[in-house]
């Protein structure tokens, strides 16, 4: 079977094409698939932060159907930086640069944007749907049907928390440049995604944020199903929606924002439509850095021994950009 190694602001993924199998995947198949190639110890060329599979979608109003499948082998309804090396995938397979790729919960639009750097390949993707419920979450607090800048006092005495699904669920809070290098953030995503604890029995993306300038951020992710990434794209969404709800003297709905990461940086706007509901747009890097060949039935065993790894040039372009940021 080929995969390509791609990446959107370092966040790396394998894309694999159905199309592109030895023979159908059993479900199991894949989320087995999923654990070996992704494993960052023992897995396909250092790992990767999820597989991202591609299907056939529902009908000829989309150009296919992205899943995506994390490290842990369990499977999320969205993923940002993934959708727009999906977008860039589908978008040269079939001579197409505006388009809608299907996702979990929705037909999502996705167009090629200006390269955000030279030879840097960029995508524009539709972040949405956006909803604050905590039934929407799979969030238990309290009575609370919504969680926007609160404290919760089991996980700290001080950070004021968010959560907004977009629509994988995220958790979200502003903070000081010390606080967003320092242990608080892996100590408090860790439990959250313990599988026991009674707020986010399914887990939760954590991000913690710091304001650098108007319009500007930095945002620091720990994403359920994988552990620290370099980068989130539904959580930059995630957390540019929630900056331009709690600083509106610095940012306007539609404004282009920077979002700084510690794999690069994405721009993101934020939108509301006439019924009040939010949408993202999220644009940045969809890398492409290797070909991959590889037989089937060793992946599944977890044995890369004979695997055909074709680099692409691109990854040196990339880190030139993120060189210049
Ligand atoms: N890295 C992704 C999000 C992948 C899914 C996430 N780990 C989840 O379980 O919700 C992104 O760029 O959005």
């Amino acid at each position: 079977m080929k995969m390509k190694k791609v990446h959107g602001s370092g966040n790396d993924f394998f894309i694999l094409d159905e199309k592109q199998l030895d023979k159908e995947l059993s479900e199991e198949e894949l989320r087995t698939l999923a654990k070996y190639v992704c494993d960052r110890k023992s897995g396909l060329h250092g790992g990767s932060d999820g597989i991202l599979y591609i299907t056939s979608g529902h009908d000829d109003s989309v150009v296919g159907k992205m899943r995506v499948i994390n490290a842990d082998g369990s499977e999320a309804s969205m993923c940002g930086n993934g959708i727009r090396t999906v977008a860039r995938y589908l978008s040269e397979e079939n001579h197409l640069s505006s388009f809608k790729i299907e996702t979990m919960y929705a037909d999502l639009e996705v167009k090629k944007a200006q390269n955000i750097a030279p030879d840097v390949i960029a995508f524009d993707a539709e972040i949405s749907p956006v909803s604050f419920m905590a039934s929407d979450l799979k969030m238990n607090i309290d009575v609370k049907e919504k969680l926007f800048n609160e404290i919760i006092p089991t996980l700290s005495p001080t950070f004021k928390f968010s959560a907004v699904a977009v629509p994988n669920p995220h958790l979200i809070t502003f903070v000081n440049h010390q606080e967003l290098m320092g242990p608080e953030l892996g100590r408090i995503a860790k439990y959250l995604n313990d599988g026991k604890n009674p707020i986010f029995p399914d887990g939760v993306n954590v991000s913690f944020v710091e304001v650098l300038a108007n319009k500007k951020i930095f945002v620091r992710t720990f994403e359920r199903g994988v552990g620290f990434t370099n980068a989130c794209g539904t959580a930059m969404s995630a957390s540019s929606l929630i900056y331009s709800l709690l600083y509106p003297e610095q940012t306007n709905f539609d404004d282009l924002i920077e979002v700084l990461n510690p794999g690069g940086m994405v721009n993101t706007r934020v939108h509301v439509r006439k019924n009040g509901s939010y949408w993202m747009s999220l644009i940045g890097n969809a890398t492409f850095t290797a070909e991959v060949e590889l037989s089937q039935d060793q992946a599944l065993i977890g044995d890369f021994a004979d695997v055909k790894w074709i680099e692409t040039s691109e990854q040196a372009a990339y880190e030139n950009f993120v060189g210049n940021l």
